[in-house]
């Protein structure tokens, strides 16, 4: 970044003169996200453990676009060094990443011994952050639960996993809550429970076989809510420790991260109206609800009905107001159209009866990016922002992921491949809505950009890219700034 003139990779259009970092209010906190299975590597190195996702990727090179894993990935372990000097470059205030459960935990649980290399390594690398004065924002769940509690107990499908996320977040808690502020328990539990448990396409891989999706076992109309609820409940438990044990002393703040999107009515018929608010309920309400009421949605109740598992009292009460903060990550929005009831067995996929669609009488919602299911739709943010502040009595928010991808097509000149305008494009709309949310009064305090570096992308392997700077796979992973790194530095510079 030091090198060249930065604006000449800065279309005109995108001058940060008119948006930058001034235009948000003082504070507010800029930041880049990864994940440790998608990053680090040294997948079995200095005593890490397996996570499910080393399993799936070995046992299942099929399920991955390209058959890669994260074996190396992008080398974050031994490469963290370079890529804080980057985020300095790139005028970064924050940094989230996700610490691995079996690297900390080799077994999964404590009695099987604490993996002091992996200490080690995030002490390494939270005071790499630190030094360069970069915030470290600590994911503790990011999908790669240990192999060993899935081969024991069926990992989240059975509640035993909730004492054992306890034990491991204490361990984080005790050896890093001193310089970590901001800690996120679980990344996207509605991921987690759909791609892992409703269509397989993520570890652990299960399903209903009626569905046809080559699962390993499973039913998508019950296992998806055991697993979130399970989710809930260690998420919860994990708050409850940090506040009685730890928050008082540290001072830091604990939340979560949920996916969302925004839902546009297909028509403006008062059934797809409603089924746009249901698409709502079974996605961030299915979370978000019980984490601000202490139960699931009314729509949920209704439309799942037995499937869907009670809290007791005592739960409800340690679930209910479990968040300091809610991290956000918002990619991109959809129609939702009222369907009636399909003559298929129950499923997640079909009880909330209804069909989202990223088009309207043929035309698109935005533009697509890499991913199928991401379509380009900026003023979606602030629609949802206001919405969770109408709904959710305005919480406290970091957008904690946002961003898009293009294909890995590393045939295509080098210079062709780091113009990514598309990706400037895209954050420059969405930090405008953003700006626009908290003008209408939404406390977001700061934005994750997804993602620093390219990196493994679960299902999609190595085929697409979400980085602001790019690696080169056939180049040692070498590290080179794509345009929309110069032109998050200049929107980032301070005046
Ligand atoms: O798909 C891009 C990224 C993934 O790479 C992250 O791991 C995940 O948190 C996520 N949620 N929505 N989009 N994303």
């Amino acid at each position: 970044l030091a090198s060249g003139n930065n604006n000449t990779h800065i279309p005109s259009n995108y001058d940060t003169a008119s948006l930058n970092r001034s235009s948000f209010p003082p504070g507010f906190l800029f930041g880049t996200s990864s994940a440790a299975y998608q990053y680090e590597g040294a997948a079995n190195e200095d005593g890490k453990g397996p996570s499910i996702w080393d399993y799936f990727t070995h046992k299942y090179p099929e399920k991955i676009s390209d058959g890669s894993n994260g074996d190396v990935a992008i080398d974050q372990y031994h490469r963290y060094k370079e890529d804080v000097g980057i985020m300095k470059e790139m005028g970064l205030d924050a940094y989230r990443f996700s610490i691995s459960w079996p690297r900390i935990l080799p077994k999964g649980k404590l009695k099987g011994g604490i993996n002091k290399e992996g200490v080690r390594y995030y002490n390494n690398l939270i005071n790499e952050l630190l030094a360069h004065g970069i915030q470290p924002f600590v994911t503790l769940f990011h999908y790669d639960l240990p192999q060993t509690l899935e081969e024991e107990y069926g990992g989240f499908l059975s509640p035993r996993v909730v004492d054992d996320f306890h034990d491991y977040v204490d361990v984080c808690f005790k050896e890093f809550g001193d310089r970590v502020k901001h800690w996120i328990t679980l990344n996207e539990p509605w991921s987690f429970s759909y791609f892992g448990y409703t269509i397989g396409t993520a570890a652990p891989g299960r399903c209903s076989a009626w569905q046809m999706l080559n699962c390993t076992g499973g039913d998508s109309g019950t296992e998806p809510y055991i697993v979130a609820h399970h989710q809930i409940l260690a998420h919860a438990t994990a708050v409850k420790l940090y506040k009685e044990k730890y928050q008082a002393s540290q001072k830091g703040i604990i939340g979560i991260t949920l996916i969302a999107g925004w839902f546009l009515p297909y028509s403006n018929a008062k059934p797809d109206r409603n089924a746009a608010l249901r698409a709502l309920d079974f996605s961030l309400g299915w979370f978000m609800e019980p984490i601000t009421y202490g139960d699931y949605p009314h729509s949920m109740r209704a439309l799942v009905g037995g499937r869907l598992p009670n809290f007791t009292k005592e739960q409800s009460s340690i679930v209910k107001g479990s968040f300091d903060f809610l991290g956000l990550n918002y990619y991109t929005s959809d129609y939702a159209k009222h369907v009636p009831p399909p003559n298929t067995p129950p499923s997640y996929l079909t009880d909330s009866r209804v069909n989202q669609t990223s088009e309207r009488n043929g035309v698109s919602i935005g533009p697509q990016a890499a991913s199928s299911w991401l379509y380009v739709y900026p003023r979606g943010i602030r629609n949802l922002l206001l919405y969770i502040k109408q709904k959710y009595n305005n919480p406290l928010i970091y957008i904690t992921e946002n961003g898009v991808d293009e294909f890995n097509n590393s045939t295509l000149p080098l210079e062709q491949q780091l113009s990514d305008y598309t990706r400037i494009d895209y954050h420059y709309r969405h930090l405008f809505y953003l700006k626009e949310a908290i003008k209408d009064g939404v406390r977001v305090k700061g934005y994750f950009a997804w993602s620093l570096l390219d990196n493994f992308e679960w299902a999609s392997g190595y085929t697409v890219r979400f980085g602001i700077n790019y690696v080169d796979f056939q180049n040692g992973l070498r590290r080179i700034p794509k345009h929309s790194a110069y032109w998050f530095k200049s929107f980032l510079k301070k005046y």
